[in-house]
């Protein structure tokens, strides 16, 4: 049972405020060790923001984040060595190596050089990348690139995994094997809030869902729960419902009719 459990993540009254305006309008949630979060919401409903709060890069919230038991803002940053982030865009350093990039990263989190080198190569061999690990990575494709970034924030093992759109850009073999391991993480008692737009894949991958909009949790619970709720078949018409939003034909006929007139 959930409740009985400790809680890995609990967020309380959680607001944040940019200029004069509320991005997040009081979340509360607790999450628990081997759940899959689907984190959804239109685009600027506050999703970001929550996880770049909970990551310790956002300052001026008010409420209460504790990870792993601690209230995050007591100023230590231990936390984060036992977390792993997948950022929507990323700055990779495009002149380095796969190989001396992932070192660089093992560093961070505490690995030695050789322990982080020997660690990242067999993940590269095992996502296929073992011709490019020596080459730098600006020569990398979309794809590529989104594989490294998987390894970086998986090469110290964390226990939370905080991933924006991961399958962007992987092939559908890439995606299988992705989808699979954060489903065998999560059965490792691993705990992953996915975030993404695509509603297929957030709807088979997690087993908890979590809808923002307006910067407010609309809906919270697994798939099946939100779908007896709402009597919709699929996650991305429950979204739409939730979200108010029905005008997908007429927006794109008059989008089309826009593109038409010359
Ligand atoms: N640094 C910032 N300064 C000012 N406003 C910001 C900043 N970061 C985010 N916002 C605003 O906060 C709101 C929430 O943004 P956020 O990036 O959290 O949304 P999101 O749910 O992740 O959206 P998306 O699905 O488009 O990635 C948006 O209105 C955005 O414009």
């Amino acid at each position: 049972m959930e409740t009985a459990r400790e809680a890995i993540l609990s967020i309380r009254g959680l607001r944040m405020m940019y200029g004069d305006r509320y991005v997040l309008r009081g979340i509360d949630l607790d999450v628990y060790p081997g759940q899959i979060i689907g984190y959804i919401g239109p685009n600027g409903a506050g999703k970001s923001t929550t996880i770049k709060t909970m990551l310790g890069l956002v300052e001026g919230y008010t409420g209460e984040i504790r990870i792993f038991g601690k209230d995050i803002s007591d100023g230590s940053v231990d936390y984060k060595q036992r977390i792993g982030y997948v950022p929507e865009t990323a700055e990779v350093y495009d002149a380095l190596t796969a190989k001396e990039y992932l070192t660089f990263i093992g560093n961070l989190y505490g690995l030695e050089d050789e322990q982080a080198e020997w660690k990242a190569k067999r993940l590269i061999d095992l996502f296929g990348l073992e011709d490019a690990y020596n080459a730098r990575i600006v020569s990398y494709s979309k794809g590529m690139r989104q594989k490294v970034l998987l390894i970086s924030s998986l090469l110290h093992n964390p226990d939370i995994l905080f991933l924006d759109e991961p399958l962007s850009g992987l092939d559908a073999n890439s995606v299988m094997v992705v989808k699979e391991i954060l489903a065998q993480l999560a059965a490792k008692g691993k705990t992953i809030f996915y975030s993404s737009h695509i509603m297929d894949v957030v709807e088979k991958i997690s087993n908890r869902i979590v809808l923002l909009d307006g910067g407010e949790i609309v809906a919270d619970g697994s798939f099946d729960e939100l779908k007896a709720q709402s009597r919709e078949g699929s996650l991305e018409e429950i979204f739409n419902r939730l979200t108010g939003f029905h005008e997908h034909k007429e927006i794109a006929e008059r989008f089309v009719s826009v593109v038409q007139e010359v």
